[in-house]
Parts: structure tokens; C-alpha cells; sequence
């Protein structure tokens, strides 16, 4: 239930729609205490607790993405779009005070990584084309794949935050989930 509402509240705050496998066993237990990451973890400890479960550092950012959604100053509270991604590129963001508001200390964690931010000259040049010939070749495969700079990525392109969420988002629910067979 509460992975089908969370995909439902993504989908209906304009997010990605999210297939979720149905007909999983329910646990007779609960979780043991400390499997999710505190908020106070630095980006190192939070790229190893999500390593641990086979996530990552794209797939933290991505998920991380879930809290533009709500009360930390992500943009609009009940769109789910990639403003936590433009607003965490806005450091220090204009005021000390307006800052302690702005996100989770996890938050702002991700955006102090060099792995999830990226450089400012890339800031800077937005999504790079090349014409030749007339054919359009994007440079954001190149940046993708080898300068891994997630926060940037996302910032700039809303389509691959959702389509990496999404995935990301299947993956995070159906860890460690058994199905009946029917
Ligand atoms: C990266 C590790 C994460 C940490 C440390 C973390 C921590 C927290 C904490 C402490 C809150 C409560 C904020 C408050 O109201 O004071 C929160 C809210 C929330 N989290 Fe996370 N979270 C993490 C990842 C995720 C993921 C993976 C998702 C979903 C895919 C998610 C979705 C949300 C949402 C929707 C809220 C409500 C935001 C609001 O109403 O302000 N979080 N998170």
C-alpha cells in the first residue's frame, strides 16, 4: 500500500507515472530499527548506506529528488517536478536565514559532493549541442557518462530526473519484496 500511494502521489503532483508490481507478501514483522539513513549523514555516509543496498550515488540523487515534494522549500510544495535539483544548484541561496530553511542537512549534503553536483563551468553551458551536417549530437551522453555531476544533470533536464526516479523508484520498492505465486 504504501508503495502504490507513493507512486499515486508522484503521478497526481505531476511526477512520472510508476508501475507498481502488486500481490507481494506481506510482512508479519516490522523492519529492525536504523535501515534508513539518518538525515544528519554527509554525502559519503549516505553514498555508502545506499551502496549497501545496491544503489547508486545516481539513483540517491534521483530519489533524493522525492523531497521537492513538501515543506523544505523545494519550489511548489505539491509539484512534483525537478526544482529541489535547480534550487540545491542555487547555493548559498540568498540569505544565511533563508539557507537553514532551504532542504535536510542531507540534502544540502548532496549538493556540497563533487559526484552528485558537477562543476560550475558546466552550470554554465546548459545542455551543449554540436551541429554538423546538420545532425544535432547531444553532449549530455558524454557529460552522463563521465562526468557524472547528478544534481546538474537533473537541473537541466526534467525527463531524465523522471525517467531515473522512476526506475530508481521501482528498484527502491521492490528490494527485498517476495511475490505469491499465482
Ligand atoms: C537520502 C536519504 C533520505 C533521508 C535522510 C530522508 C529524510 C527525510 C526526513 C527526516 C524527512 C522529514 C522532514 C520534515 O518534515 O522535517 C523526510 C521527508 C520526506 N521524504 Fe525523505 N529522506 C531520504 C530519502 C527519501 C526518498 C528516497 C524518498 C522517496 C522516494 C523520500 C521522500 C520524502 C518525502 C515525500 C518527504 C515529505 C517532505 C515534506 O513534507 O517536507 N525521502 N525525509
Amino acid at each position: 500500500m504504501i508503495a502504490v500511494a507513493g507512486a499515486e502521489a508522484v503521478s497526481v503532483c505531476g511526477g512520472p507515472v510508476i508501475p507498481v508490481q502488486l500481490g507481494r507478501v506481506d510482512s508479519m514483522v516490522p523492519d529492525p530499527e536504523g535501515k534508513l539513513p539518518e538525515e544528519t549523514l554527509d554525502a559519503s555516509g549516505l553514498k555508502q548506506c545506499f551502496l549497501r543496498k545496491g544503489f547508486s550515488t545516481q539513483q540517491l540523487v534521483a530519489l533524493s529528488g522525492a523531497h521537492t515534494i513538501g515543506s523544505k522549500g523545494f519550489g511548489n510544495p505539491s509539484v512534483f517536478d525537478n526544482s529541489y535539483f535547480k534550487i540545491l544548484l542555487e547555493k548559498p541561496w540568498v540569505s544565511a536565514g533563508m539557507s537553514s530553511m532551504i532542504g535536510l542537512p542531507s540534502d544540502r549534503a548532496l549538493s556540497e559532493d563533487d559526484e552528485c553536483l558537477r562543476p560550475p563551468v558546466l552550470a554554465a553551458l546548459g545542455t551543449p549541442k554540436i551541429t554538423l551536417f546538420g545532425i544535432v549530437y547531444s553532449l549530455n551522453i558524454l557529460k552522463d557518462k563521465f562526468l557524472c555531476r547528478w544534481i546538474g544533470i537533473y537541473a537541466d533536464d526534467q525527463k531524465t530526473f523522471f525517467e531515473d526516479f522512476k526506475s530508481a523508484y521501482i528498484k527502491l520498492v521492490n528490494s527485498g519484496a517476495l511475490w505469491k505465486n499465482v
